[in-house]
């Protein structure tokens, strides 16, 4: 048996959602630059650019229109409407990392994730950050220095109904340590890993070492 067969494995989609301020990206960036076989999937966006943000790197940022064609030609595995914007998750890096076997994180909401289970149920590992409070959430959200006070009142006017979703995620954390929550992810992420069922390339390594008959 090729001896990397036994490594071959099921790509996971792992899915980070929370209401927005409670520090899904933050989490991402730190996940990315701690385990090198986890990318990111960088959605479409019909929102406005914030400071800071660079096109391809944070969304695809498009306009109405182009979101239309992209919805039109099935390029989305899941899209949705979100602080009255829309936000889409392209389907062909999706299909290429399942097809590699390779992990993708995706920062979307519950409406997202809802729309990945159909389809990619077996290959889903989903987790909910909340934040230690609602007090805090709308200091995190002033303290990140990109959105307008409207902007602000209107996440925070919507950050319950997110939260309310939260039975909906196999995983649920509190995010209050941004190192703990990061332990605490990387340590779901190795669980999944080691599940039998993402490791298909075991059953004819196991069968190698102790022979077809068992
Ligand atoms: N555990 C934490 N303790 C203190 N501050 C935090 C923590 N986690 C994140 N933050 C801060 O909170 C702010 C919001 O975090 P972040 O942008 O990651 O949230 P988000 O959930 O991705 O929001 P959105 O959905 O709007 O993109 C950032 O300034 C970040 O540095
Ligand atoms: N269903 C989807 N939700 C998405 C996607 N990309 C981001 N999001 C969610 O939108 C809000 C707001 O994000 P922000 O960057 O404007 O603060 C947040 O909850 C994201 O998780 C997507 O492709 N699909």
């Amino acid at each position: 048996m090729d001896p990397s067969a036994k490594r071959s494995r099921r790509g996971l989609l792992i899915v980070l959602s929370s209401p927005s301020g409670a520090g899904k990206t933050t989490i991402s960036r730190m996940l990315l630059g701690a385990d090198r076989q986890v990318s990111m999937s960088i959605s479409a966006t019909t929102r406005p650019m914030r400071p800071g943000e660079a096109d391809n790197v944070d969304y695809n940022f498009v306009d109405d229109a182009r979101f239309d064609a992209m919805i039109e030609a099935g390029e989305f595995v899941e899209w949705a409407t979100v602080f009255g914007s829309r936000y889409g998750t392209p389907k062909a890096p999706v299909k290429q990392a399942l097809k590699e076997g390779r992990d993708i994180l995706f920062d979307i909401d519950w409406q997202g994730a809802r729309q990945l289970e159909p389809d990619f149920g077996e290959h889903l590992v989903t987790i909910f950050l909340l934040p230690p409070s609602m007090t805090e959430l709308e200091r995190r959200l002033r303290a990140r220095g990109t959105d307008s006070d409207t902007v602000i009142a209107d996440r925070m006017h919507r950050a319950a109904d997110e939260i309310s979703h939260w039975a909906e995620y196999e995983y649920v954390m509190v995010n209050d340590d941004m190192d703990a929550c990061l332990d605490r992810v990387r340590s779901i992420v190795a669980a999944e890993r080691s599940k039998r069922t993402s490791q298909p390339g075991l059953v004819g390594f196991v069968r190698d070492l102790i022979g077809p008959q068992h």
